[in-house]
């Protein structure tokens, strides 16, 4: 088959399948072309030609290929990053050295570094404010917004917390202003998937206002120089060896660098910095809030879960101490729900599309160099093959005879191979510190008995729940951590 790739939907001259792929609910479309023509196939983005794979063990083997780790660099991410600078734009050693650095440091000032109990009990912290306010709520209420702001204050924390005064009036206004042009930025970049901004740069110089690119360049600006301040500013006042969070390690490293061909040098070192430091607010700033959403939507309509999960919470910690993240281990009820609902919700249905760096021979094809890469993650999650009954809210499919929580070989909700999301670890974290604290106390309930749940994803980069509220009850005791 050398030469020939995959068949797919007919392109069209220029365009290729563009026509197919603008406005919603696309992940259906790409579902529906697997029946069509199997789980390899092609679609043609304007002169750009990519293949969908659909089939979990393919895109394992193709993943874990060094070949496959290129990135189609897609106009939303680019106009944040200023270039190719950072993680999510970069690829080869560049991507490497980017990549490892900021993995290394998350790990060091996340959950599972040197400080974790103080950041574990400051997260608590947090979310008992948040149950404080919501405490006194009568009406029913749209949680979303609430943990939206709760969980960059989590990641603020992690990445800046050394630069502020705990508590004070200036960390909270702070916390709000990033919170704020965070979630800009991300609301234009969901806009930006649906026009085909995504992946066709060109729309911006043809239809700047209606490709919503305008709004995005301005969102991501704005983000960015807020982020470059606050590096400046740690820069002015660079002490070695006095590192407490993400930024000052990123200052360090820059103070520090004197080897020119690394991406920490110089000019280009500032940039891969703001860059770096800047993807991890954003990347988490939507995917663990809309998670935490996807959960109290599933929960709320359908109690008997609920009702299993707060169980487990008051047979493994009871309602006198809060939770903490070794009782993960004992809560295989707590895990399955948690996966079932990424596999339901499959937020990144298509991942971040890499782009091959190298011909690869697979599956008797010769894929050639700079071939578009996109993981069918959606379909994956939603075979009947692998599933049976993939539409059924069941978290019992992921517990075994035992009782015990059994992972899954076709869940990938965070990717898969050498590019795999690093941020998995503190989402999985901050998910279970917030939702088992939040169901030792309360349960949710549809707004109105009449409420008809709505599973169908509001389409965008990600795929996120339709707005909706809950009603709240109280359950156990208010224990402050
Ligand atoms: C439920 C939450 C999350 C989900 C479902 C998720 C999912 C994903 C997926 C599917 C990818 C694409 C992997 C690929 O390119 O093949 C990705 C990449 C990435 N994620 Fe996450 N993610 C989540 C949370 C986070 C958090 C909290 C952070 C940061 C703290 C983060 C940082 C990143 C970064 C920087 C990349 C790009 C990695 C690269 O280009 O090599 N993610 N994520």
């Amino acid at each position: 088959k050398r030469g020939k790739l995959p068949s797919g939907p007919p392109p069209l001259p220029f365009i290729g399948n563009i026509h197919q792929l603008l406005g919603k609910d696309v992940h259906l479309k790409f579902s529906k072309w697997v029946e069509e023509y199997g789980k390899l196939y092609t679609v043609q983005f304007g002169t750009k030609r990519a293949l969908v794979i659909s089939d979990p063990k393919l895109i394992k083997e193709l993943f874990i290929n060094p070949a496959s780790t290129g990135r189609f660099v897609m106009e939303v991410f680019l106009v944040l990053g200023r270039g190719r600078y950072g993680i999510v734009n970069t690829d080869g050693s560049h991507w490497t050295e980017q990549k490892n650095f900021s993995a290394r440091t998350l790990k060091s000032f996340g959950l599972s570094g040197i400080g974790k109990i103080v950041l574990e009990q400051q997260i608590l912290r947090d979310i008992q404010e948040f149950l404080d306010k919501i405490r006194v709520e009568t009406q029913s209420l749209c949680i979303f917004d609430l943990t939206k702001r709760l969980n960059c204050n989590v990641m603020w924390k992690v990445i800046a917390s050394g630069g502020n005064k705990k508590g004070s009036e200036t960390e909270i206004v702070h916390y709000n202003h990033v919170a704020e042009l965070t979630e800009d930025y991300l609301n234009s970049m969901g806009k930006g998937t649906e026009t085909g901004l995504a992946f066709l740069p060109w729309l911006k110089y043809i239809a700047p206002e209606l490709s919503g690119y305008n709004h995005l360049k301005s969102a991501a600006d704005k983000v960015y120089d807020l982020v470059a301040h606050h590096i400046n500013e740690r820069r002015k006042v660079f002490v070695k060896g006095d590192v407490k969070d993400v930024m000052d390690a990123y200052v360090e490293k820059l103070e520090l660098c004197d080897d020119p061909k690394s991406t920490f040098y110089g000019k280009n070192g500032l940039r891969n910095s703001i860059s770096s430091t800047l993807e991890l607010v954003t990347a988490s700033g939507d995917t663990t809030p809309h998670t935490i959403n996807w959960i109290m939507l599933y929960l709320a309509h359908h109690q008997n879960v609920q009702q299993k999960l707060c169980e487990e919470i008051d047979r493994v910690i009871g309602s006198d101490r809060s939770p903490s993240l070794v009782d993960r281990k004992n809560m295989p009820y707590y895990e399955a729900v948690l996966q079932e609902i990424l596999r339901l919700s499959s937020l990144g249905w298509m991942g971040i599309p890499h782009q091959l760096l190298n011909d690869v021979e697979f599956e008797g094809y010769t894929l050639p160099k700079g071939l578009i890469i996109l993981p069918n993650l959606f379909y994956v999650h939603h075979d009947p093959e692998t599933w049976g009954d993939p539409e059924n809210f069941r978290p019992e499919r992921f517990i075994n005879e035992k009782g015990s929580f059994v992972r899954h070989e076709c869940m990938m909700p965070f990717g898969v191979g050498k590019r795999l999301c690093y941020g998995e670890s503190i989402a999985r974290d901050i998910i279970f510190l917030f939702i088992v604290r939040f169901f030792q106390v309360a349960q949710v309930f549809p707004e109105s008995l009449e409420t008809k749940p709505d599973f169908k994803a509001k389409f965008g980069f990600l795929l996120t729940a339709k707005p909706f509220k809950v009603n709240l009850k109280w359950r156990g005791k208010m224990v402050s951590s």
